[in-house]
């Protein structure tokens, strides 16, 4: 479902006064199956981000790098966008830590905005949207279980609740890749099961295929099988979470390790695959 082969990123950097440059990504591949929960590990500035905008669409590689394809099209080859770019777009839906919402505007209307792509800029800018379009989001709205908040202006919402408005917006875009950076870094540690528990409960059920950037390793080890591990730039593990020593932990966040394990919260329960996603309560 994602292939990203020899993915290379360089930006523009000063070093002692002087123009110089930075590899952020540095020939990046692997292969992700449909159906696949994959998180994507590394210390701060490992490059996560970085893949992530890459893998949706939203900034180019390097030139002579290689390429990456999703749903079998490809996105980006080198340094340009594919003419196929429009199509990996539409079937990828992306979820970032700020939740992207506009406060003002209630629930529904902010689910809404997850079809413009399908809409004229009139329709757009004049909100008009279908009635089995309002009804197609508001059962987004029931399947991360926030149904009842859908004309509630979407800034009274928990921080929780609002990126579960998040994830709602990507499966009424019909998203079958969902791409994840850092959902739940700024939630307490109940907010964050919740939103996990969503994310992760939603793509099993729908067969999507998920990518989470994660900084606590209690979560990816409670809900992905597989990790990606990056340490400055490169990818440095490609396996089963379960084979994530705390030697490799070492060599992805350093000195950091021993920290991050301590002040790890509990693992939280694994979401069993049969739970409905309506059991998640607001
Ligand atoms: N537009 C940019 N211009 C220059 N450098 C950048 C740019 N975007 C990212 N970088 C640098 O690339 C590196 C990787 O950044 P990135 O945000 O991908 O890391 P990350 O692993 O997601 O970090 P974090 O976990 O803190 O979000 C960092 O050193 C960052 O400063």
């Amino acid at each position: 479902m994602i292939v990203a082969e020899n993915v290379s990123k360089t930006f523009p950097a000063l070093a002692h006064g002087q123009q110089s440059h930075f590899k952020a990504l540095d020939r990046i591949s692997f292969s992700i199956a449909a159906g696949e929960c994959v998180a994507l590990l590394g210390a701060s500035g490992s490059g996560k981000s970085t893949l992530i905008r890459m893998m949706c669409g939203l900034a180019r590689m390097d030139a002579g790098s290689g390429h990456i394809a999703i749903g079998s099209k490809l996105a980006l080859q080198g340094n340009r966008f594919s003419d196929e770019i429009a199509q990996t777009r539409k079937i990828t839906g992306v979820i970032f830590q700020q939740f992207n919402l506009v406060g003002q505007l209630d629930v529904l209307t902010n689910v809404l905005v997850g079809c413009l792509h399908t809409k004229s800029t009139f329709d757009v800018l004049f909100r008009r949207f279908t009635e089995a379009e309002r009804v197609q989001a508001l059962e987004c709205l029931d399947m991360v279980g926030l149904g009842p908040q859908a004309y509630q202006r979407a800034s009274t919402l928990s921080g929780g609740q609002q990126q579960r408005v998040a994830v709602a917006r990507a499966l009424l875009k019909g998203a079958k890749v969902l791409l994840a950076d850092e959902p739940v870094a700024s939630l307490d540690p109940e907010s964050a099961r919740k939103v996990m528990d969503v994310l992760f409960g939603l793509t099993k059920e729908l067969g999507m295929t998920l990518v989470v950037s994660l900084h606590q390793i209690s979560i990816a080890r409670t809900y992905c099988q597989r990790a990606l591990g990056m340490s400055r730039g490169r990818l440095v593990f490609d396996g089963p979470i379960a084979d994530l020593t705390e030697q490799r932990l070492n060599q992805l966040y350093g000195a950091d390790a021993q920290e991050l394990l301590m002040n790890e919260p509990p693992a939280v329960l694994h979401v069993n695959e049969s739970q409905s996603h309506s059991l998640v309560s607001a």
